[in-house]
């Protein structure tokens, strides 16, 4: 692997195209593009919406092990002044994917040169931000016919060193679900809000109201969290609001509190429509699974970096992140680990900047624990 900084020049090249969920035309061009440019004879590549998925056949398989990389970007304006900045205006890759998809190239590229007893899969899935590509993916035919013995994938974590990975045994990420509610009530001139039922009054009480939740209905050993990320509402500054609407996203360690949280959602929004006569509507989006590594894999991974390799493992806590990954483990067995890439900025901050040494340590990591893992 003498040209790993390769794999640092994509990861830019795919920084400045990022794209919203099933809208990566571009960068599944670019992936195309690449995968053409590797030894064709033991690879098998099928596009199943804006996703890949790209099989390599081993030398003497007996087995198919998975490798997942999403591939989309957020609704954020980057902010990093890095030269190599989004190109796509209020769009960034502000959660790693463009680490996650040239790692996963680095490792494929290794394969296609270099096959292993057994046959890889690597998953380029669209969405994971949302609404979710994993579980359609999941029920594809196409994974269906490939569908691997185990499967593992990584995420980016700006708060670990270059050189260290986390992960756990068991729930590592939460059960999440998304939240929008929409108020509808009466719009009216500034100067007389008794003939008016306000929404941005109506949506300021809710999103306070909503806090009580977690503090007072929620088990303290069951954590959760209700995030409002987005509050609009209203036309101009003195004409009272006639629509507001709250988008947010709860997250849950157990399905339990998940079901307890959206019954306390509905009772308040209730409670609002009463109390401020005006009408409401939830929509809850989508939902992703917890991710719950399997305990066996995920002890022999953590034993194997241990001993073969000169990377530093952290038994971590688990984490109010969400991840359709969590459908794949679901039914496949497999592990997901963070993977340390220290940055001042973490995760979805329009300044996030990742260290580019930690593509070329996660390369090495994922080749030699599949060069193992497939010979056994
Ligand atoms: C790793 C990560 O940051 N994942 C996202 C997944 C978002 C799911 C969905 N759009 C939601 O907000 O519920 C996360 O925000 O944790």
């Amino acid at each position: 692997m003498e040209q790993l900084s390769r794999f640092v020049s994509i990861r830019r090249d795919l920084h400045k195209i990022p794209e919203l969920g099933f809208q990566e035309f571009k960068t599944q061009q670019y992936l195309l593009d690449y995968i053409q440019t590797l030894p064709q004879e033991r690879l098998e590549v099928k596009t199943w919406k804006t996703g890949i998925f790209v099989k390599v056949r081993g030398t003497e398989p007996t087995k198919i092990i998975g490798y997942r990389a999403d591939i989309d970007g957020l609704p954020v304006s980057e902010e990093t002044g890095l030269p190599f900045a989004s190109e796509h205006e209020g769009k960034m890759h502000a959660c790693g994917h463009d680490f996650h998809m040239s790692i996963a190239l680095g490792v494929l590229t290794y394969f296609a040169y270099h096959p292993a007893k057994d046959d890889l899969l690597f998953v380029f899935q669209p969405a994971e931000e949302g609404p979710g590509g994993a579980l359609p993916m999941l029920e594809s035919e196409i994974m269906q016919q490939w569908k691997p013995d185990m499967i593992i994938a990584l995420h980016i974590a700006p708060e670990y060193p270059v050189g260290t990975i986390a992960t756990k045994e068991g729930l590592l990420f939460a059960n999440t679900s998304e939240l929008f509610i929409d108020l509808k009530g009466k719009g009216g001139h500034a100067a007389f809000p008794h003939l008016a039922n306000d929404m941005v009054v109506t949506a300021c009480s809710l999103v306070t109201q909503l806090q009580s939740i977690v503090s007072r209905n929620v088990d303290p050993l069951d954590s959760a969290v209700i995030t409002i990320g987005k509050i609009s509402g209203g036309t101009v500054q003195n004409v009272i609001a006639e629509h507001a609407r709250l988008e947010g996203t709860i997250r849950t360690l157990s399905a339990e509190s998940m079901k307890k949280v959206k019954e306390r959602i509905e009772a308040i929004v209730k409670g609002i429509e009463i109390g401020y006569q005006c009408e409401a509507a939830i929509d809850y989006g989508s939902m992703y699974y917890q991710v719950y590594n399997d305990e066996q894999l995920t002890n022999e991974f953590m034993s194997f970096v241990n001993e073969h390799t000169n990377v530093e493992v952290v038994r971590c806590k688990e984490a109010m992140t969400g991840e359709d990954f969590g459908y794949m483990l679901a039914q496949i067995p497999g592990f997901m680990f963070w993977l340390g890439v220290d940055s001042p900025y973490g995760l979805h901050h329009s300044k996030l900047n990742p260290d580019e040494r930690a593509i070329d340590t996660a390369i090495h990591l994922l080749i030699s624990y599949l060069e193992w893992k497939a010979a056994q």
